[in-house]
């Protein structure tokens, strides 16, 4: 019989599925060399947000399968690790949305009528009426940042609060937008003119410190925020002093930079500030829910099926990933490249099958193109099993088509992104079967691996560019690894890849679209 470790307090229900198939123990609170001596026997883990599944810990579980995280945020598990040994992460994208959507509410309505000080104040024998008097909510603007699952039930209950509503989520459309009763607007003027804003989106590289000291200075005095998403998107230092100085209101926040909470000047700031112990999913029936919908999907992988919410393995039948696999990391990898060369936000994808791919079930490449394009926004939120709907909730429509008679290579995909800056395309084929290669990069023919970094430029091909630009990246610090010209003609417009062993710094690019030829430079991590 397999057996499941389960590291954090999940709910019943959980564990009577996963007994059905499986030796169930559940050990919580362990220290990382405890869990890292017994994960060698477990074929399953079940955690929440309490245990970091680190890469230490994933080479301990020899006989690991399936780890599953009882809840959305896989960012407490290292997913890049467990792809390499073939570990299957699964999650659970939407057990607590409403549990979490509730919180930020709450949290809303506690700030604006001051109720955890008031109530503190009755406990301590006061009967103070003067001190807490609150405002109303009922016609003030609340700005929500994010308008994925969470965020669009926000929306969908402060509008029937009578409140209006402004948005700022780039890969969303107008539409979608209109239909929650929100209007699209730039990160700016929702800081201007928001009473309450309220966070809903991941943490990424472009997340962390969304929320610093210049855009808190943006917001009215008046104005109060709410983070019940990731730590680390507020810069929790200029939080602080933003309050304490009054240039705003007051914040209330359920996630922090460091979790548990430590020292912090956060809880210096005193009755502007509520502060929760990440209490978003925590309810009776978002627990229920998550640990249902992971179990499952433990006890299914550990039978031999499909899981329905991988992040990392996608939840197809095995005779068609083990066909399909190679085209469908081209897809992936061809949908990352042309989202971030398209920037902002995409309104259709055309996916073309060429040579013998063109006679292959398209579904899954076009479901694998999604989920790369979709990465810049979602991160480990998009899956092949959600891609589609995701992307049809943005607005995203899909165009696909085929040429057998394509024969460069015996099968190639061509992807072109066409959004709100404009149209880009990129094609790429398989070498030896397993290799990836891109072909062509906006029209003009290059072959070159993709690598981690990568740098493109459009340009006018004349002596002397490449040694420029290669001078400034060195300026920079920034190391070349590789770099192939695409071109047309001689001397006309041609296209740069390069490949760099690490990310662009800030800035960097608005220095390289200053060099004489260089009309365009994109950035992309893949
Ligand atoms: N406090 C808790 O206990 C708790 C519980 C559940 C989820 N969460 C967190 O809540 C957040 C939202 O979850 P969700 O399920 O709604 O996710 P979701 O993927 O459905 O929605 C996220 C939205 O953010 C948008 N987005 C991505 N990058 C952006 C950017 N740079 N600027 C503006 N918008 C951007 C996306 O387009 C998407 O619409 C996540 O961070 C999740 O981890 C917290
Ligand atoms: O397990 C928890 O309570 C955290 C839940 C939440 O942050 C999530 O990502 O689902």
């Amino acid at each position: 019989m397999s057996k499941v470790l389960v590291s954090d307090p999940i709910d019943q229900a959980g564990i009577d599925i996963l007994s059905q198939v499986a030796t169930v123990d559940v050990k919580t609170g362990l220290k990382p060399a405890e869990l890292i001596e017994i994960i060698g026997e477990y074929d399953a883990l079940m955690i929440r947000s309490g245990t970091r599944v680190t890469q230490e810990i994933i080479e301990a579980g020899t006989q690991l399968k399936i780890i599953g995280r009882a809840g959305v945020g896989v960012d407490n598990v290292d997913v890049p690790a467990a792809t390499r040994r073939g570990i299957v992460v699964v999650n659970s994208p939407e057990g607590n949305t409403i549990a979490a959507a509730e919180h930020a509410l709450a949290m809303m309505l506690s700030l604006s009528r001051h109720i955890p000080d008031a109530n503190a104040s009755v406990k301590r024998g006061e009967w103070d009426r003067k001190t807490f008097v609150g405002a109303e909510v009922y016609k003030k603007t609340l700005g929500v940042v994010g308008l994925g699952k969470i965020g669009s039930h926000v929306a969908t209950v402060a509008k029937a609060m009578g409140m209006k509503l402004l948005a700022y989520d780039p890969f969303i459309s107008t539409e979608r937008a209109e239909q929650l009763g929100c209007q699209l607007v730039d990160l700016d003027l929702l800081m201007q003119q928001s009473d309450y804003i309220t966070l809903h989106i991941p943490k990424t590289p472009e997340t962390t410190h969304l929320i610093n000291a210049n855009t808190l200075a943006k917001m009215k005095p008046t104005a109060r925020i709410i983070n019940c998403a990731r730590g680390g998107i507020i810069d929790e230092a200029a939080l602080a002093a933003a309050i304490k100085e009054g240039k705003i209101a007051g914040a209330a926040l359920d996630v922090f930079e460091s979790e548990p909470l430590g020292e912090s000047e956060l809880r210096t700031v005193g009755k502007d500030i509520i502060l929760t112990p990440h209490l978003g999913a925590s309810t009776t029936e978002a627990q229920v829910n998550v640990a249902i919908d992971v179990a499952e999907q433990i006890r299914d992988v550990l039978l031999g099926l499909p899981a329905r919410s991988a992040v990392n393995i996608p939840g197809l039948g095995p005779d068609v990933l083990e066909e399909l696999k190679p085209y469908m990391e081209l897809a992936e990898t061809l949908g990352k490249l042309v989202g971030q060369l398209a920037g902002g936000r995409v309104e259709l994808l055309t996916v073309r099958l060429q040579g013998e791919l063109a006679t292959n079930k398209s579904q899954p490449l076009v479901i694998a193109s999604l989920k790369g394009l979709l990465h810049q926004a979602l991160r480990e939120r998009v899956n092949y099993v959600n891609a589609n709907i995701e992307a049809k909730e943005r607005g995203i429509r899909v165009i696909e088509t085929r040429d057998a008679s394509a024969r460069d290579y015996a099968g190639s995909l061509r992807l072109e992104a066409t959004g709100t800056l404009g149209t880009h395309s990129v094609t790429g084929a398989l070498l030896g079967e397993k290799e990836i290669h891109l072909t062509d990069v906006d029209g003009f023919p290059i072959n070159v691996p993709p690598s981690k970094y990568m740098l493109f430029t459009l340009h006018r091909d004349m002596p002397g560019i490449i040694g420029k630009l290669g001078s400034l990246l060195g300026s920079f610090n920034v190391n070349i690894a590789s770099m192939q010209v695409g071109r047309k003609i001689v001397r006309g417009d041609a296209v740069m890849a390069l490949s760099i062993d690490d990310p662009l710094p800030d800035g960097i690019l608005g220095e390289i679209t200053k060099v004489p030829g260089i009309r365009d430079a994109y950035t992309v991590t893949l």
